[in-house]
């Protein structure tokens, strides 16, 4: 573990208010609930529409208020307050932020997982003082493995990022990076499920063309990416090394791997990153 990440604790995180938990800020919430985790329940979430909301109908250790039924929704969430995570889209931020900002508690602060959105135009939408944390984590939090970059803001002192990143932390690895690296942690970390799910969808695809069904061809790549992720998590060997220990000299993976590397793939990912990069520039220009 590098020394910037933290290790898992048993202090409890505080009150915590999320607006907004679709994709992603639904994902922290899941890792959050997990039942080891120690944080105030019931934790507060908002979303937009009611049935959004009422999946949580019954749940002792989460309040759901949608904007659809109470306009004052946000507003409420966020009242009592130590943590304010704001998982709505980049787009949606500013009016967000503007909406909660009065009803803050002294001493909140406030998380943003937006991709695009950086710390000072949150802050600049808040009541002067009121600290902010960028934090750019992804899905496999929902199942305490996320990964997440970890920013703070122009008035976030080293004990609020510490706060976050304990929160962050609690569902998988968390890392404290520049600002301004935060656009390259959406790049590699933050999109990043997104390019193995797809590296499953190609390889099932071509096992079909292989000649097995559907449902062999998912099992094998599934158990496949699955058993070779666990085979890495638990060890201590690079990649490379567990790579050159299925590659056989004059084998058969040798022959795939000549083929696959002919792909380009140290430009492919660099023009991939590099396009994800931009997009999170583009989406701060408001484009
Ligand atoms: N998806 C990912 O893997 C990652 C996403 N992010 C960032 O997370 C943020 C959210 O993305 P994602 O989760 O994919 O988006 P989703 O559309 O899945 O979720 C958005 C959530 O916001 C709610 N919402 C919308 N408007 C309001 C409102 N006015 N008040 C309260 N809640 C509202 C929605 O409610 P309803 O369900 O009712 O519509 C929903 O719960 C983005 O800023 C993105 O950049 C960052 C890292 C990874
Ligand atoms: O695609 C997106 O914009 C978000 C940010 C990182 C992952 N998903």
């Amino acid at each position: 573990m590098d020394e910037s990440t933290a290790p898992r604790t048993t202090a409890r995180l505080p009150r915590t208010a999320m607006i907004g938990v679709g994709s992603m800020g639904g994902a922290i919430l899941e890792g959050l609930r997990a039942p080891d985790v120690d944080i105030e329940r019931p934790i507060t979430v908002t979303t937009k529409s009611e049935a959004s909301a009422a999946a949580f109908a019954g749940a002792s250790d989460v309040t759901a208020l949608s904007s659809e039924r109470d306009s004052d929704a946000n507003r409420r969430a966020v009242r009592g307050a130590e943590i304010v995570v704001l998982g709505v889209k980049p787009w949606m931020m500013r009016d967000v932020v503007r909406e909660i900002a009065g009803d803050l508690e002294p001493g909140a602060v406030v998380v943003s997982v937006a991709a695009g959105v950086p710390n000072s135009a949150i802050e600049a939408e808040l009541p002067a003082g009121v600290p902010v944390v960028r934090a750019m984590p992804n899905t496999p939090s929902t199942i305490g493995l996320g990964a997440t970059g970890i920013a703070g803001g122009a008035l976030a002192t080293e004990e609020h990022i510490a706060l976050v990143q304990r929160m962050f932390a609690t569902v998988g690895e968390a890392l404290i990076v520049r600002e301004d690296q935060i656009n390259a942690v959406a790049a590699v970390s933050g999109s990043g499920p997104a390019y193995l799910f797809l590296y499953a969808e190609e390889m099932t695809a071509a096992a079909e063309r292989a000649g097995f069904d559907e449902d062999q061809a998912r099992t094998l790549v599934k158990q496949t990416i699955v058993g070779a992720a666990q085979l890495w998590a638990h060890s201590d060997e690079s990649p490379e090394t567990l790579r050159r220990n299925v590659t056989s000299p004059k084998g058969t993976t040798e022959q795939a791997i000549i083929e696959l590397q002919r792909g380009g793939w140290a430009e492919l990912f660099d023009r991939a990153l590099a396009a994800n990069v931009r997009r999170s520039e583009e989406i701060e220009r408001g484009e």
